[in-house]
């Protein structure tokens, strides 16, 4: 009899025939036959490789995860920086949830160009925060270099909880001013004398003594922590510390080594003015840049109320710095305005707040124009000593663009003259600042803007857009403003501009 076709396959195939009960002894064998891998018996090896190929696999798709959220975050990252554009790259804002107390901030160095870390780390604790990435100027580095600070809320218990700020003994800033002698007042204003003063360290700084009135002192003390104690821009002076021993209160600020802004315009400086065109518009811009953070970069947004030429501090470079935060307002996004006993100085307040005593920040704008008024006329707001109808400088200024005579206006200590263009546009910034409508006045960003932008206001603009633009009609109103016939309107301008 002839086999199976089934049977003649496995005959081909090297099996015995009709034995399956050997074949699986055999693989059997095969299975726990010794290798020569360390002796270890095939299915050891088998199932080693098995969970290695496993674990591998494992791991590959976890660092695969792990990797994707890391792009995640940093995607986040990249996009709530992109978020914030109102906060400016030379500022350092403090949190108050940074701010524990009796923190020490161990590194705190500037520079323009480098990103740098901030360390500030819980005394007596180990746990640091980080925070890095932040530009600090090195202009507004207080006293240039790095130092290290020692951080207390609540001072003490009479003392406010003011939660940010280096804490000085009295005995210490006695002994920065010599005891407070006559020959370190570097200043004196409504509330208080100003000292120069060296710390024991050698920094140099500005100690505002605050009038010994004790409510007064107390509020005046809170306002300007509150406004400017915890944040830095290169364009506003710098609250360093405080001191509150007893019924005395003292502010720390970094030392501006060139006087203020009026005695460079109104002092006795010569027959030529050392403050030529340009570095008259490098202060007004840097003023404004730093009115445009407290307006448009803080939440509450700051209104400072006080903004005049002794308010405005020049550094060695002519770097302006906002000082004076001691009639500040803090102003909630969800306010238009808070209504207020007015408060300013006689020739800067706007008409509206005067009148009304409803206070926004376009009270400071007002205040800007007439500073910058006074910038480029080296004209006092209000000047008794001159003829009645030049005695108010917004009339007059407004009286001399009107009748086509804006070349008039600048101050004669001025050596180089500006271009007329560069004229025009500072003339017509004014003039938009004095708005009579409050609403219509420009923005601070907007005014660093036009103010930095060559093209302004001489760029060719939509007709809609002149037609509904303020100064516009003010200059309609006033019929003979003839640079004003190219407006551009602010409104569309970005705001990162300022930063
Ligand atoms: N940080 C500082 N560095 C250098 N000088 C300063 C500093 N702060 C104030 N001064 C000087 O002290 C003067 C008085 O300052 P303060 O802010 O007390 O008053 P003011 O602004 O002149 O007047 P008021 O407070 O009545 O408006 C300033 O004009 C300035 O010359």
């Amino acid at each position: 009899m002839s086999p199976s076709p089934r049977r003649k396959a496995m005959a081909v195939a090297g099996k015995p025939p009709g034995d399956n009960q050997s074949s699986e002894n055999t693989v059997a064998h095969t299975v726990t036959a010794k290798t020569p891998f360390l002796g270890l018996r095939l299915y050891v090896v088998i199932g080693t490789l098995i969970m290695l190929l496993i674990t591998i696999s494992l791991v590959i798709v976890l660092c695969l995860r792990w990797n994707r959220n890391l792009k995640k975050r940093r995607m986040c990252v990249k996009k709530s920086s992109g978020f914030l554009p109102l906060v400016s790259k030379e500022i350092i804002e403090l949190k108050d949830s940074d701010c524990v107390e009796n923190c020490k901030i161990v590194e705190f160095e500037g520079n323009e160009k480098d990103d740098k870390a901030i360390s500030i780390q819980k005394s007596g604790k180990e746990s640091q925060i980080q925070v890095e990435g932040m530009k600090q100027s090195a202009e507004s580095n207080v006293s240039g270099g790095s130092r290290s600070e020692t951080l207390s809320s609540a001072v003490s218990a009479e003392g406010p909880n003011i939660g940010w700020g280096q804490w000085y003994s009295l005995n210490e800033l006695e002994m920065a001013t010599d005891g407070f002698a006559a020959e370190n007042v570097i200043g004196e204003g409504g509330y208080g004398v100003v000292y120069r003063g060296v710390l024991q360290d050698g920094s140099v700084v500005a100690v505002k003594n605050l009038l010994n009135n004790k409510s007064q002192a107390e509020k005046e003390f809170k306002v300007e922590v509150e406004a400017i104690g915890k944040v830095r821009h290169k364009n506003l002076v710098g609250l360093t510390g405080y001191c509150a021993e007893g019924a005395q209160r003292l502010l720390v600020y970094e030392y501006v080594d060139r006087g203020n802004l009026e005695e460079w315009l109104h002092g006795d400086v010569g027959p030529v003015s050392p403050l030529t065109w340009d570095i008259r518009m490098k202060i007004a811009i840097g003023t404004a840049k730093g009115l445009a953070y407290l307006h448009e970069g803080l939440e509450p947004k700051v209104v400072h109320r006080d903004v005049k030429s002794s308010n405005i501090l020049l550094d060695r470079k002519w770097n302006p710095k906002v000082s004076d935060f001691g009639l500040a307002k803090l102003l909630g996004s969800e306010k238009s305005h808070v209504t207020t006993r007015v408060m300013g100085t006689f020739g800067y307040v706007s008409p509206d707040y005067a009148s009304t005593g409803m206070l926004n920040e376009a009270s400071d704008v007002y205040s800007f124009g007439v500073l910058l008024m006074e910038i480029i006329t080296g004209r006092s707001p209000v000047d008794y000593s001159r003829p009645p109808g030049e005695m108010n400088l917004v009339d007059w200024f407004k009286g001399m663009v009107a009748s086509r005579r804006g070349e008039e206006v600048l101050d004669p200590l001025i050596e180089v003259q500006p271009s007329p263009r560069a004229l025009k546009r500072a003339l017509l910034v004014c003039l938009r600042c004095i708005d009579l409508d409050a609403s219509k006045r420009p923005k601070m960003g907007q005014i660093v803007h036009m103010l930095e932008a060559d093209e302004f206001p001489f760029r060719a603009e939509p007709r809609s857009a002149r037609e509904t633009d303020p100064l516009h009609s003010h200059a309609a109103v006033t019929h003979n403003v003839s640079f004003a016939s190219k407006v551009v309107v602010g409104s569309d301008v970005q705001r990162s501009k300022w930063r």
